[in-house]
């Protein structure tokens, strides 16, 4: 990373308006703000930037379309209801008309609790004067965390938790799915909380409708897909499925 950081340091123009990359921007806003940033500072920030950045919209895209395409109740039903408003390759839906696709919407919630991209412990530190949550008082400057992971394997919240269930989130006569709705937490709330959320949303909405749509698995070819739980979620080795074109 540290080599990338020279390379981008090397090529890195004046000219405010070329700093596109990353790195670049970050070394601009930082010679802006008058801020001096080590090589290691820059480096660190790069890799964060990868991680935050895709790691976790790929593994919750590698986790979902596993679990679809394994299902073929789950990948018919998507494919139909997302036939019905994209006919042709080339007519190819706004982001908005895929997020009213009910269906669609249940997919990418059940991709988002199923995968939780950022599984590990959240740690902030109480403030000042200490904090009364729940009834206990925790005194100032103590770590308190919560992982993500635990509220979206719930099963008195998502019963059934490991389970890829989209039909959990339909709120179909006498279900209410408030609930779910307020523990579907993937990025975090708060003043912390992910910046990146509506991109890796419309992310995951656009790569899931077209794979969906346009190509059905002939062959899984390794179901027994491994995903290790650290602080980020990751898949060694992928998804090995066999695609073919879908009508
Ligand atoms: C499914 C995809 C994603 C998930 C699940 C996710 C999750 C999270 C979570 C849980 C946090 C909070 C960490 C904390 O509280 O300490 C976070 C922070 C962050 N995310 Fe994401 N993220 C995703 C995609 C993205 C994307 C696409 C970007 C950039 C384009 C991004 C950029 C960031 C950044 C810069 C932070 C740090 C914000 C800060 O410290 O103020 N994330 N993300």
């Amino acid at each position: 990373m540290t080599a990338r950081v020279s390379t981008a340091l090397r090529h890195m123009k004046d000219d405010e308006h070329d700093f596109t990359p990353v790195l670049q921007a970050q070394v601009h806003n930082g010679r802006r703000q008058g801020v001096a940033q080590s090589m290691a500072e820059l480096a660190a920030n790069g890799i964060g930037s990868i991680i935050a950045g895709t790691d976790t919209t790929g593994v919750a895209l590698a986790i979902g379309m596993r679990s679809i395409y394994l299902d073929e109740a789950i990948r018919s039903r998507l494919h139909a209801e997302l036939k019905t408003i994209w006919e042709t390759e080339s007519n190819h839906p706004t982001l908005p008309t895929l997020e009213n696709l009910p269906y669609l919407r249940a997919c990418v919630r059940e991709c988002l609790r199923f995968s939780s991209p950022i599984s590990g412990r959240l740690p902030r530190i109480t403030p000042q004067g200490g904090l009364d949550f729940a009834g206990y008082y925790i005194p100032e400057g103590t770590t308190v965390s919560s992982a993500v992971y635990l509220m979206h394997y719930d099963e008195e919240i998502f019963p059934e938790p490991f389970r890829f269930n989209p039909e959990r989130w339909l709120a179909s006569v006498g279900r209410d799915t408030s609930r779910q709705e307020q523990c579907l937490v993937p990025f975090s709330t708060g003043s912390r909380g992910c910046i990146g959320l509506n991109i890796a949303q419309a992310e995951i909405y656009i790569c899931l409708a077209t794979m969906v749509r346009w190509l059905k698995g002939s062959r899984v070819l390794d179901s027994d897909l491994k995903t290790l739980v650290q602080f980020t979620r990751s898949v060694p080795g992928g998804l090995k499925v066999e695609l073919v074109e879908a009508e």
